[in-house]
């Protein structure tokens, strides 16, 4: 029995795939590459590289491997471009899982575990955030997963496809191990690009907004340990194979950190000065994003094993020290 994991190439899938297979999964991959890099999978991955939009190579992937479950990472991720491009949001998020999510009934495979956001919030009401908390989505991207959520509830009505959405907050890190990491072009999260400024890749972080309602002005998030999620990942399949249940769940360490502090924290981590400087507010931040993640502590037995954001950006620090122009130029085929 195997697990198809959908944008397995990516930053979070890839360590995901890494996890599984620590645990003994067998795991096949399917990624457009469009985002993900296949020197981010390791050897013996079974890989196709293709889109969840092809309806052919879906079938024959669910023909030739029996596939227990579907761990869907695929879509469009970055706000500001589903602002600008919706319908590519739409179709990429939602049609792209429907594709897929419709080949699944036609094979019978039971079991979804979705990559959902805490962009389905939108501006909180509560701090820290409960699942059972509004969704009003301030942004396509938003709303896509959110789409989806509400597809995936229907579907275990109809066809008893069960599903766990993952809520996640602000992944960050890497691999402790440093064999893989993150790598985004354009890259557009504060973590890696506060490390590319201590790399002398970049002049200065910019920090969008300093008149939020915050203690020292700038945004407050959630950073969540990428190898964190990609646990929850796997107790979630767990608790899909025992209780057989749909369920959602916010996944985040429950504290809050400052634009200020992250960069701060990258300062004393990396050695380097780290030039900040203050510019406009990002279109549709939220001033605090916080989870409660008491649900997934409680039912999937979800502990974060990094929850301190200076080892979150140590191990980042340390895949980008290693490898400082990411995937395409430094590294070679990891090696488990
Ligand atoms: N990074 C975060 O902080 C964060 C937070 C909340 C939710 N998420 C969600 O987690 C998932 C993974 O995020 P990530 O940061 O690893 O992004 P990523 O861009 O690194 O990974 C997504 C992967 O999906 C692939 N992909 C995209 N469209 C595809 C398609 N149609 N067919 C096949 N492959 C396709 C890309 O090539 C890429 O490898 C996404 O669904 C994202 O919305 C991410
Ligand atoms: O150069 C930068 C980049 C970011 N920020 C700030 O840093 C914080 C974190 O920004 P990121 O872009 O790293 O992350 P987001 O909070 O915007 O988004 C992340 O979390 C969301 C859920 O909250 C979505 O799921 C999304 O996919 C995921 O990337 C925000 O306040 C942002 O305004 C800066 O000040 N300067």
């Amino acid at each position: 029995m195997s697990v198809l994991i959908t944008g397995g190439a990516g930053y979070i899938g890839s360590h995901t795939v890494l996890y599984f297979l620590d645990k003994g999964e067998d795991v096949v991959v399917l990624d457009s590459l469009e985002k993900g890099h296949k020197q981010a999978l390791l050897d013996g991955v079974t890989f196709y590289q293709g889109s969840i939009h092809d309806e052919a190579l879906l079938s024959d992937i669910f023909q030739k491997h029996t596939i227990e479950a579907v761990v869907h990472f695929a879509a469009s991720s970055l706000v500001g471009e589903s602002v600008e491009k919706p319908l590519d949001y739409y179709e990429n998020n939602v049609i792209g899982s429907h594709t897929l999510v419709k080949q699944m009934v036609k094979h019978e495979v039971k079991h979804i575990v979705f990559s959902s956001t805490a962009a389905t919030y939108g501006e909180p009401k509560n701090i820290p955030i409960k699942e059972t908390d509004p969704t009003i989505p301030t942004n396509p991207y938003g709303e896509t997963k959110l789409a989806m959520e509400k597809m995936f509830r229907w579907c275990d009505a109809a066809y008893g496809l069960k599903s766990v959405c993952l809520r996640y907050f602000n992944a960050a890190g890497a691999d402790p191990d440093g064999r893989i990491g993150e790598d985004h072009t354009p890259e557009s999260h504060l973590i890696p690009i506060v490390l590319q400024v201590a790399l002398g890749q970049r002049e200065q972080v910019q920090i969008f907004g300093e008149d939020y309602d915050t203690k020292d002005g700038s945004c407050i998030r959630d950073y969540i340990h990428v190898m964190d999620l990609a646990e929850a990942h796997y107790l979630a399949l767990e608790k899909l194979r025992r209780d057989n249940t749909t369920s959602i769940y916010n996944l985040g360490n429950g504290k809050g950190f400052t634009v200020k502090e992250v960069i701060e924290t990258c300062r004393e981590v990396t050695g380097h000065e780290i030039p900040a400087v203050v510019s406009e507010r990002r279109a549709g931040d939220p001033a605090t994003l916080i989870a409660s993640a008491e649900q997934a502590n409680q039912e999937l037995g979800w502990q974060p094993r990094y929850p301190e954001l200076k080892t979150i950006v140590e191990h980042a620090w340390k895949w980008h020290v290693a490898n400082p122009t990411g995937y395409d130029k430094e590294i070679a085929v990891n090696k488990r």
